[in-house]
């Protein structure tokens, strides 16, 4: 069974080292984490899945790894330094600030309703009552105040102030000199580094219509309100793909993409039942976007939140990047742009004139990502002998350690010497980390390498080298085998240590 709530995955993250608060010595920093040992294997083995997917398995895809620090032309046209923004609101009494639709959504039913009321909406269409509080401040201020909305902070009613936007960009000065100019903006997705090589990847590669360049990386949000562990944070890692298509062709390939993605989701141990699909209502649409799919993951504490967003983004990309836009009959409104130098058309497929294609872009979270696969994997279970276990099943691609190596008497080199030569070897084949494990006893190696997921635990015992330990006599028929622990089944198995890799090899990849 899955995690059922969020302390449990918090408190195993932290326990084995997963994911640490950023900057913990000097008292943290809200929305900020540090990925530790185990947290950055399962996190690479997540991106590596993605990449190996979405790149390497396609013959329609090409990688990218762009800057993170942009041009602020580029945040400009992208429309981000406009309308990438949350309403906020402030408390005058305890000068704390709150995203005002996290604000109204946390207050009892009775208060939520009081504030549509006085809003003359209704509360069943909770994105058209922020709208409305975002479009009247000052009706919504006395709304807030008078239905009695409560400052988490205080726990009282709040004097709170009207409504206005927030930037979440973070903004940083480049280069030595202070001048009003010379700053650009940490990207807020990784999206607009493959706008803005469009050009150059196509004259690089060759490419035409349909194709897709895929990226992964940091991005940067300011949010009001981080919350929810890894949940919303203001450095985040995203796996996006920009796919471009020919006008006409982009419903298919939404489709298409749609399915393509529950399906990796389910091959990375997330099921579709666990999903839901929202298609995004028109009147909440994000401003670029024709029709957009969210995957709502029913995550622990939490409920169904967007864990993927997979969006229509018509021509409105290219279109506001690219120079020339009157001669190129785009189909987004877009605001004008005499800044950009480059033309971002590819011939059409059948009649070879310029054309500015569409785009489906779907956007996953690696944090999101990462916390879903890790509430999915982790169970709880009753051993026969009553003792309870946790341990964390994940896919095996995804297991931070392959196989822990266990020298039964770390103290005798006959034993320790096989140990290390049985962990070179494995580490050799090339499936991820190895883990020579000398650090307590057997008992308890096994309960951590359970908890962080190990497929595998070999141990290397006093019959493997034809020693007799603890006042028995060795079996001779157990000469050069190991006992091979299954985390899963609990089964262990001797296996010849000359059989050893195609035996692990085969059970892992
Ligand atoms: N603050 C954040 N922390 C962690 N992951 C995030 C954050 N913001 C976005 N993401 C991830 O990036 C993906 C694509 O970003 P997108 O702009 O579509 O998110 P969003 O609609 O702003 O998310 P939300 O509505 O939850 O703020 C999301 O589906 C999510 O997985």
């Amino acid at each position: 069974m899955p995690a059922q709530n969020m302390e449990e995955l918090v408190s195993l993250c932290k326990r084995r080292g997963f994911i640490f608060q950023g900057s913990e010595i000097y008292g943290g920093l809200q929305g900020f984490y540090d990925y530790g040992p185990l947290g950055v294997e399962l996190k690479n083995n997540i991106k590596a899945a993605w990449w190996r997917s979405n790149v390497y398995e396609r013959d329609d895809m090409e990688g990218l790894d762009a800057s993170i620090i942009m041009h602020r032309m580029v945040l400009k046209h992208s429309g981000h330094e406009a309308t990438f923004s949350d309403p906020m609101v402030d408390n005058r009494k305890t000068k704390k600030r709150y995203r005002l639709d996290h604000l109204v959504k946390e207050q009892k039913p009775a208060v939520q309703q009081a504030v549509a009321d006085a809003m003359e909406q209704p509360l069943d269409n909770f994105p058209a009552l922020v709208q409305a509080l975002v479009k009247k401040p000052a009706q919504a201020s006395a709304a807030l105040i008078s239905a009695g909305v409560r400052d988490a902070f205080s726990g009282e009613v709040g004097d709170w102030t009207e409504p206005k936007p927030f930037n979440m960009m973070f903004k940083t000065t480049i280069g030595p000199t202070a001048d009003e100019d010379s700053y650009g903006y940490l990207r807020p997705e990784t999206a607009q580094g493959i706008f803005t090589n469009f050009k150059n990847v196509v004259d690089s590669t060759s490419r035409r219509l349909p194709f897709g360049i895929a990226q992964i990386g940091k991005a940067f949000r300011n949010e009001i309100t981080p919350r929810n562990f890894i949940f919303r944070v203001r450095e985040l890692e995203q796996m996006e793909i920009e796919f471009f298509c020919t006008p006409g062709t982009d419903e298919d390939w939404h489709a298409h993409w749609l399915e393509k993605r529950l399906s990796w989701w389910e091959a990375q141990g997330v099921p579709r039942s666990k999903i839901e699909i929202l298609d995004v209502p028109p009147e909440d649409l994000a401003h670029y976007s024709k029709r957009t799919y969210d995957l709502m993951y029913d995550y622990p504490t939490l409920g169904h939140e967007e864990i993927e967003g997979i969006a229509n983004r018509s021509d409105y990309d290219l279109g506001s990047h690219t120079k020339s836009q009157s001669e190129l009959g785009l189909v987004a409104s877009v605001e004008e742009n005499n800044d950009s130098i480059a033309k971002l058309t590819i011939p059409h497929p059948e009649t070879n004139k310029p054309v500015v294609p569409f785009v489906i872009e779907p956007s996953a979270g690696v944090d999101r990502a990462l916390l879903a696969v890790m509430s999915e994997a982790f169970t709880k279970e009753t051993l026969e002998n009553g003792s309870e276990r946790i341990v964390l099943k994940l896919k095996p691609h995804l297991a931070p350690i392959k196989v822990a190596v266990i020298p039964l008497a770390r103290n005798r080199e006959e034993i320790t010497t096989v140990a290390r030569a049985i962990k070179a070897d494995l580490q050799s084949l090339g499936l991820g980390r190895v883990l020579y494990e000398d650090s307590g006893n057997i008992g308890k190696a096994y309960r951590r390498h359970d908890e962080v997921g190990t497929p595998f635990c070999v141990t290397v015992d006093f019959d493997t080298v034809g020693l007799g330990g603890e006042g028995k006599v060795s079996d001779p028929a157990l000469l050069n085998t190991v006992t091979v622990r299954d985390r899963d089944t609990l089964a262990q198995e001797r296996v010849q240590i000359g059989e050893l890799n195609a035996w692990i090899r085969s059970r892992l990849v």
